[in-house]
């Protein structure tokens, strides 16, 4: 519950237009409940009047057609407004949520998986972004309408008056609150039920190649269907809770109902009250219960909410890997440098041990190293993806803990391992590395990642579209696209984790040997398991035991 309630602020944000959709929703069922009452009673009276001359027709029957109006242009008003408040909010949540998420990625917890996280950011938001206007709109509504109805009775049906208050704050507050108890943990199943198809299709999703080349199709179906399984089983439970609900307080309408009747008759008996009246009130009744259904439903969804809100703070909560200074200084040029470092992701394990290295500006540094040695660890170091547990890395000997993590990426340019092609043209995902670069310099930048020719071929040229994660690029496209973008960055330190993955030989061979034409100027820092052309680097070091060591060049 404190989980939901931490998400107050960015609701608050909307409270007028929020308040506007309660407004108008108290204003359709009140519309409602009096269309009924004033129907029951003119048409009851009409029915009952054998001289229609006494009988007023002109004043009810435009009453009615009044009140069918307000109630027609009132919920439409409510669903405008609604869905736009709905928008608004989840536009707002969603954009706290990533606001937040961006400086913890990646994520410190391994047990994360990405189906959960992407079920956190889609259905768990979606979830939250209804909750406090279904579930304040139908309280506040069904609290004013309730107590309208009860007020109502008292003046013309006093006898029946606390029969109905007591069946309308059982139908307001007992049922809800028994629903409540029940559907907290009913909602987090359903709510990590639905967590886990979402991991095991996107898991199948993407590992779909393999499972069909392995035979396991049959396996990970079994897989799916027992998560499909668990999340209906889920959403049976959850809705027969809500429909026991519903039928509650559909029980106690008809108590209320059957008691006003009880009370009206007696009161007609004795000459309190007229026929007419009676039926509108009893039709006025049941129109009041209306509030509390839509209640029951929106409580029932609560569990679910609470447990949502747990979800999405968990991530707004993790502390973040990194974060800039206070009180940042200006990163000035000069050698980067390795000073006695240390770090491991488990600090019992170190990777890397009181490590130094220093590149002065310009200078091109191969990092060979068995697989596994560390030498993608050392690159994110260098961009501060990690900091060490033990020494610093500096640049023109300012500790890069104590700039903006934007200024030192604005001065280092990353190739990874797994660099992603993203969804777009090709020029979107050149853009990235420099967004005011020109044609002519985005062309630059393919040729001399060789991957201008292919480009050429392409009919739309730069503004070719590149699938999702580079599905209609060859791995090998791939890779050149992503150098290329890393080669337009204005950068002045380049560094790439293994950048002639998925090459042949004949290209890797071609593409190092170009590595020192394409980077003129620049420091590069490379760190592969090809083997090094002559010239393409002035200097390899051999990472092993977390440490280090000269290679001599051998020329070949
Ligand atoms: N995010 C992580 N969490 C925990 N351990 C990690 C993580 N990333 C890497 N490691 C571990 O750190 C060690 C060094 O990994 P690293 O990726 O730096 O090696 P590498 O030399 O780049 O290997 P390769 O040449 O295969 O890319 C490995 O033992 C690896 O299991």
């Amino acid at each position: 519950m404190t989980a939901l309630l931490s998400f107050w602020p960015l609701f608050r944000q909307h409270i007028g237009r929020m308040g506007l959709a309660l407004l108008l929703a108290v204003l359709t069922l009140a519309a409602g409940v009096a269309l009924l009452w004033v129907s029951g009673w003119f048409l009851t009276a009409a029915a009952l009047t054998t001289a229609a001359a006494s009988f007023n027709l002109f004043g009810p029957s435009s009453l009615i057609r009044g009140l069918s109006l307000v109630r027609i242009l009132s919920r439409y008003g409510e669903r405008l407004v609604g869905h736009d408040v709905t928008l608004r909010l989840l536009s707002a949540l969603r954009g706290w949520l990533f606001a937040r998420l961006f400086p913890r990625v990646p994520l410190p917890s391994r047990d994360l998986r990405h189906g959960d996280l992407v079920s956190r950011l889609t259905a768990d938001v979606d979830t939250l972004d209804t909750v406090f206007l279904t579930a304040l709109g139908p309280i506040l509504t069904a609290l004013l309408i309730g107590t309208g109805m009860t007020v109502g009775l008292f003046v013309l049906l006093p006898a029946a008056a606390p029969l109905y208050a007591m069946a309308m704050i059982l139908a307001l507050a007992g049922v809800p609150t028994v629903l409540i108890l029940f559907s907290h943990r009913l909602g987090a199943e359903l709510v990590e039920a639905s967590a886990a198809l979402r991991i095991a299709m996107l898991d199948r999703i993407d590992g779909h190649a393999d499972l069909v080349a392995f035979g396991g199709l049959a396996a990970a179906g079994q897989e799916f269907d027992k998560a499909a399984k668990r999340l209906a089983r889920a959403r049976r439970r959850s809705a027969r809770a809500g429909l026991l609900a519903a039928a509650s307080v559909q029980a106690l309408a008809g108590i209320a109902l059957v008691g006003v009747l009880w009370c009206g008759i007696e009161a007609l008996r004795q000459a309190e009250i007229g026929g007419p009246l009676l039926v509108g009130l009893l039709l006025a009744v049941l129109a009041s219960f209306e509030a509390t259904a839509m209640l029951v439903r929106s409580v029932a969804k609560f569990g679910a909410a609470v447990t949502s809100a747990e979800r999405v703070r968990a991530i707004a909560q993790m502390a973040p890997a990194i974060s800039d200074p206070h009180r940042p200084v200006m990163l000035p040029n000069g050698a980067l440098s390795v000073n006695q470092v240390t770090f491991g992701f488990d600090p019992a394990r170190p990777v890397l041990c009181d490590l130094s290295l220093t590149i002065s500006a310009g200078e091109r540094v191969a990092i060979i190293g068995e697989s596994g040695s560390g030498k993608s660890t050392l690159l994110a170091l260098l961009l501060r993806l990690h900091d060490p547990q033990a020494g610093s890395i500096a640049m023109g000997g300012t500790d890069i803990r104590t700039v903006r993590q934007a200024d030192l990426h604005a001065r280092i340019a990353l190739l990874s391992q797994s660099a992603p092609v993203f969804l777009g043209s090709v020029r979107d995902n050149l853009s990235i590395g420099r967004a005011e670069a020109n044609d002519a310099e985005l062309w630059a930048a393919l040729e001399a990642a060789r991957i201008a020719d292919f480009v050429r071929s392409l009919p739309e040229g730069l503004d070719a579209f590149v699938g999702e994660a580079g599905r209609t690029l060859s791995v090998g496209q791939a890779r050149r696209l992503c150098l290329a973008r890393v080669l337009l960055s204005p950068a002045d330190i380049l560094v790439f984790d293994e950048p002639t993955t998925g090459l042949d030989r004949a290209m890797e061979t071609d593409f190092l040997a170009d590595l020192a034409a394409a980077t003129q100027g620049r420091s590069v820092i490379l760190a592969t398991h090809a083997e090094i052309p002559e010239g393409a680097v002035d200097r390899v070091l051999a990472l092993a035991d977390g440490r280090l060591m000269p290679v001599e060049l051998t020329g070949g």
